[in-house]
């Protein structure tokens, strides 16, 4: 019943930054909502990064100051801050990475779809200018409600004629692994930086599935403890917004979880060692046309969707009810460009 897929490990922790490639590599990275919660600290951790030579930073507000005391941190990556819309294609320009973190976060008592009106169109209008200026650059949303956020951007992709996005349309859902291998390896005092757990589905309540059969090392739990671990990891998120009582939601997990995601992205495009992370892409592995699951990635992005492996019952339960909220966010996207496209 407890079945492992022969699959890459999935965590490395970001403090193991071991980078195969050459500086001659080197990428621009553009980040869009870097003066926000995340956007700073994300914006910090890559400027440390070894793999990028440019750091461009876009946000309707404060980007020269975050970008002028982010310049003078003494490693190579270098930094240009640009605020408000006509300053947008200046930052997207040759960009090879594009991260999103622009949109309002939740307060206690809301969901991630009661962000869905303000940051639809948030997601919408950068994402037109990623596909008219950097099409070919790898998109990497953070901003929520995920489910649908990604299905908006892919949907302007469509409207805008870029050919081959499925490979290169990330939904960040790497929070959803930091938080399990957290919560796992402790619950096992295992070595949180050996620990690697797939989350696989959407990334908001239910559609969140840990897949703690799959876990490396092997762990294993009685059913009531599993099912607790499995009810912590989706509701991460809410205890976070709670204990932050109103001020934002995850904001330094996430810059972590997204600087993870990038070392990999990076390693990986400029044809390094193969790496393998969950995210959020478009796909055909169950019902639902986005889904995350391990995905190894590679020079152009998506180099393999690797599917979600064997599970136990438990787990297929957790995937058959996460479905129709699943396909209701995402058509929810859908429609919301259908609608307002011009
Ligand atoms: N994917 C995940 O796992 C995950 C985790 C945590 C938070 N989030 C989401 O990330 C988003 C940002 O969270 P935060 O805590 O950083 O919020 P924040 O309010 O602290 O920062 C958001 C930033 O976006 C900027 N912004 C707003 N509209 C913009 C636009 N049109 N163009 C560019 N920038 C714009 C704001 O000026 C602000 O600096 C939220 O939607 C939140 O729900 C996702
Ligand atoms: O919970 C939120 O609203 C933010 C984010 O999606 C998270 O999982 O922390």
């Amino acid at each position: 019943m407890f079945s492992r897929l022969a699959r890459p490990a999935i965590s490395k922790c970001i403090t193991q930054r071991t980078f195969t490639t050459s500086s001659k590599d080197s990428a621009k990275v553009a980040v869009l909502g870097a003066s926000g919660g995340i956007g700073q600290p994300l914006s910090l951790l890559l400027k440390t990064s070894p793999a990028i030579s440019q750091l461009s930073l876009y946000d309707i507000a404060h980007t020269p100051g975050v970008a002028a005391d982010l310049s003078h941190i003494e490693t190579p990556a270098k930094v240009s801050g640009h605020m408000g819309p006509d300053e947008l294609d200046a930052c997207l320009e040759g960009a090879d990475v594009v991260l999103i973190p622009a949109g309002v976060p939740r307060k206690p008592g809301m969901t991630r779809d009661d962000l869905f009106n303000t940051n639809a169109s948030i997601v919408l209008n950068l994402a037109k200018a990623c596909a008219r200026v950097c099409p070919n650059a790898i998109l990497g949303i953070i901003t929520n409600p995920v489910n649908s956020t990604v299905p908006i951007a892919a949907e302007v992709y469509k409207k805008m004629g870029v050919k081959g996005w499925e490979k290169r349309l990330f939904g960040v859902t790497t929070l959803d692994a930091v938080r399990a291998n957290t919560f796992i390896a402790a619950a096992r005092g295992v070595d949180v930086s050996k620990m690697g757990v797939p989350v696989i589905g959407g990334h908001s309540g239910v559609t969140i599935i840990p897949v703690i059969s799959q876990a490396t090392p092997t762990v294993s739990f009685p059913m009531e403890e599993r099912k607790a671990l499995t009810e912590r990891i989706q509701n991460a998120g809410t205890e976070v917004v709670e204990a932050k009582a109103g001020a934002g939601s995850a904001t330094l997990s996430m810059a972590f979880a997204a600087a993870r995601f990038a070392d990999k992205l990076l390693e990986a495009l400029a044809g390094g060692i193969e790496q393998v992370e969950c995210a959020y892409v478009k796909s055909d592995q169950t019902d639902a046309t986005y889904f995350a699951n391990p995905i190894l990635l590679g020079k152009n992005g998506v180099e393999k969707n690797l599917g979600v492996g064997q599970m136990i019952e438990y787990e297929v339960g957790l995937v058959s009810a996460a479905m129709d909220e699943l396909k209701s966010n995402i058509k929810k996207g859908e429609d919301f460009v259908a609608k307002n496209w011009s």
